[in-house]
């Protein structure tokens, strides 16, 4: 069901500075964001899976822009895949981000964060075939405290939003649906989340997507002359 448009559903903050907003791409960005992941996802420098340092490997396939990421780091290029220069990340993608982050409310907006006029500049697009997910985790790898902004499409999952002190409870399980965007920003941040499992078939329609895709903006915080720079 696309209930986008028809029934909105309300904004909500799960936690300080963690905001849910449904439908906030609606279809047309959807579609045009739907057609960027495509044109991502080809080689080189394409749709990969992530090898982890404990040897096993995660289940949803990934690409990023701007700063290549892996565990645990960025790099400007593909270093544990193809070893082709990251594709760049688009500045539309930073300007919805922002947008976003505007629409979340200023509980999202770190309010210690310096300098904050810092731009988006990394991306992270997971796609999530039937049976795929991820376990909780934080963003931690970036060297700033800006929002990060994810948007949803495709089948619906569940999404699971803990606390930073650790990655067991409490946590709150919501659905992230096709079109919604979620903020995670100030004492947030660095929250554990994840996402237990998607409901395959769940994807709207007209959308034409099978599976889910997931892409994270974010703020590197590096310097365009920095190269390779793994995170402590
Ligand atoms: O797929 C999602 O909704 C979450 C993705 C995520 O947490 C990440 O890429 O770090
Ligand atoms: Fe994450």
């Amino acid at each position: 069901m696309d209930d986008d448009t028809l029934f909105p559903r309300e904004r909500v903050e799960i936690a300080p500075g963690a905001v849910h907003l449904p439908g906030w791409l609606g279809r047309e960005r959807s579609a045009d964001l739907l057609a960027a992941c495509r044109a991502w996802a080809l080689p080189p420098a394409g749709l990969r899976t992530v090898l982890m340092p404990n040897g096993g490997r995660m289940s949803v396939e990934q690409v990023s822009l701007g700063w290549h990421w892996y565990p645990y780091g960025y790099a400007r290029t593909v270093v544990d895949g193809d070893g082709a220069p990251v594709k760049p990340f688009p500045a539309w993608l930073g300007a919805w981000a922002g947008q976003a982050v505007a629409d979340a409310g200023p509980g999202a907006e770190a309010a210690a964060h310096a300098p904050a006029a810092l731009p988006f500049d990394i991306a992270l697009v997971n796609f999530y075939g039937p049976g795929a997910r991820m376990g909780m985790h934080r963003d931690s790898d970036e060297r700033v405290p800006a929002p990060v902004v994810s948007f949803s499409l495709g089948d619906t999952c569940l999404f699971r939003f803990g606390t930073p002190e650790g990655r067991g409870r409490p946590w709150q399980d919501i659905e992230l649906r096709s079109g919604d965007a979620f903020v995670f920003g100030g004492p947030s941040r660095l929250a554990y989340h994840g996402v237990p499992r998607t409901r395959p078939g769940s994807a709207p329609a007209g959308l034409g997507l099978s599976g889910r895709l997931n892409v994270t903006v974010r703020v590197s915080g590096f310097s365009a002359a920095e190269d390779g720079v793994p995170q402590a």
